[in-house]
């Protein structure tokens, strides 16, 4: 194929961002891309492998997703970037015409794929579907997604599990920003699509502002902070948080990847994160786990068995008022396929409910009371 002419991916026209309102750290915004504009604070429903598991995409667009996310690794595996491209792309083979963004695949190898070898050119890893030999360097990674015509694309990095050596996590890091000038000189930005880096250091704080530094003058058009919810405590993510969102440029949008929790969210936003994704509420959602306004409820349990209530008279989502409690519980215990599917309707549901309040609250200019209406909720627990 020809290798298109790289654009400087900081001038591309259609691809913007703007803030609509602050307060304190928190940030309403919107992202303009080639397939229509996302609000922030916003959550990104994980559909890894073009799917949003259990979910029709019209379902998911109703409960006020904006954008989705798909994964470089596993579709680069199957059913590859090449056989999506010919289809017509990601937006067309998942029947999704808003925009997506794709992660850049490095953070699955370390986590799913075998016998992966690390070194300055890229990452070689078998697959694990098949075992077939595979190479993702930071072109590789950015032409897949460009295959796939995801609107956000992201920079190859290395994610490295905490606690970590420093020694470790300053080579990942320093690796992470030669990959970030590799991505940035490969990017060939089509109109309203962007390239957004990726901030590592692990928990150091002096090596998260040398990332977030060195990343704004090479210029993106957003940034990720990354190496998080990676099994530390959540108040060693705040304090990193804290240390890096300061560094990053005010009017680019700051996603942080694979966070979190409805808390997890909702500190992050005060700490002025835009973008969110997670696998919570949809895998929770398959397991039983159902969450709410009043915290989080476990079906599963026995104590369910009886109730006729629905999850939450009062939303608007049909599976969190329309079921009984008893139905839920019965569906989970059978492993019926119903109950996945009510449960992660119900969860998704309640994430876009949760971010349509916080940037509500951000234009209003009362976060910080808001912050306190929903924590006060969850603590009330399941009445
Ligand atoms: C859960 N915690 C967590 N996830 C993380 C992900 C994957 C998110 C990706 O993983 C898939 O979900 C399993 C999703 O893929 C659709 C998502 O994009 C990360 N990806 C990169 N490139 N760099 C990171 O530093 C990183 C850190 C994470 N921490």
């Amino acid at each position: 194929m020809t290798v298109p002419t790289p654009t400087d991916p900081a001038a591309a026209p259609a691809f913007g961002f703007r803030r609509i309102a602050t307060d304190g750290m928190a940030r309403r915004g919107e992202v303009t891309t080639a397939h229509g504009a996302i609000r922030t604070p916003a959550f990104m429903p994980v559909g890894t492998q073009a799917t949003v598991k259990t979910m029709y995409p019209e379902q998911v667009r109703a409960l006020g997703a904006d954008i989705l996310l798909g994964n470089t690794y596993h579709l680069m595996l199957r059913p590859t970037a090449e056989r999506v491209d010919r289809l017509g792309g990601l937006h067309r083979f998942m029947n999704w015409p808003h925009p997506i963004l794709t992660d850049s695949g490095g953070f699955q190898v370390m986590s799913l794929a075998k016998l992966r070898k690390i070194n300055e050119q890229a990452v070689t890893f078998q697959s694990h579907i098949d075992g077939s030999r595979h190479v993702l360097s930071p072109e590789r990674s950015l032409e897949i997604q460009g295959l796939l015509g995801s609107d956000i694309q992201m920079q190859l990095d290395e994610c490295v599990a905490l606690p970590a050596e420093r020694a470790e996590i300053e080579r990942a890091m320093r690796l992470s920003l030669r990959w970030a000038e590799r991505s940035k000189a490969a990017f060939f930005g089509k109109p309203g699509h962007g390239l957004f880096a990726i901030v590592q250091g692990g928990d150091d704080e002096a090596l998260r502002v040398e990332s977030a530094r060195a990343l704004t003058a090479i210029g993106f058009h957003g940034y990720a902070v990354g190496g998080l919810a990676v099994g530390e405590p959540q108040d060693v993510m705040l304090r990193i948080l804290s240390a890096t969102t300061p560094e990053l440029p005010e009017d680019r949008p700051r996603y942080l990847m694979g966070v979190g929790t409805p808390d997890d969210i909702v500190e992050s936003v005060g700490r002025g994160i835009d973008m969110f994704d997670c696998v919570m509420p949809t895998r929770a959602g398959r397991h039983g786990q159902a969450f709410t306004r009043r915290g989080k409820v476990n079906l599963r349990n026995a104590r369910h068995a009886d109730d006729p209530r629905p999850i939450d008279e009062e939303s608007t989502c049909p599976a969190a008022r329309d079921y009984s409690r008893a139905y839920l519980h019965h569906l989970v215990k059978a492993e019926e396929a119903l109950g996945a599917m009510l449960l992660t309707w119900i969860n998704l549901s309640y994430y876009q409910d949760l971010m349509a309040g916080l940037r509500a609250a951000i234009e209003a200019g009362r976060f910080e009371d808001h912050k306190a209406e929903v924590k006060a909720g969850w603590a009330r627990g399941d009445i």
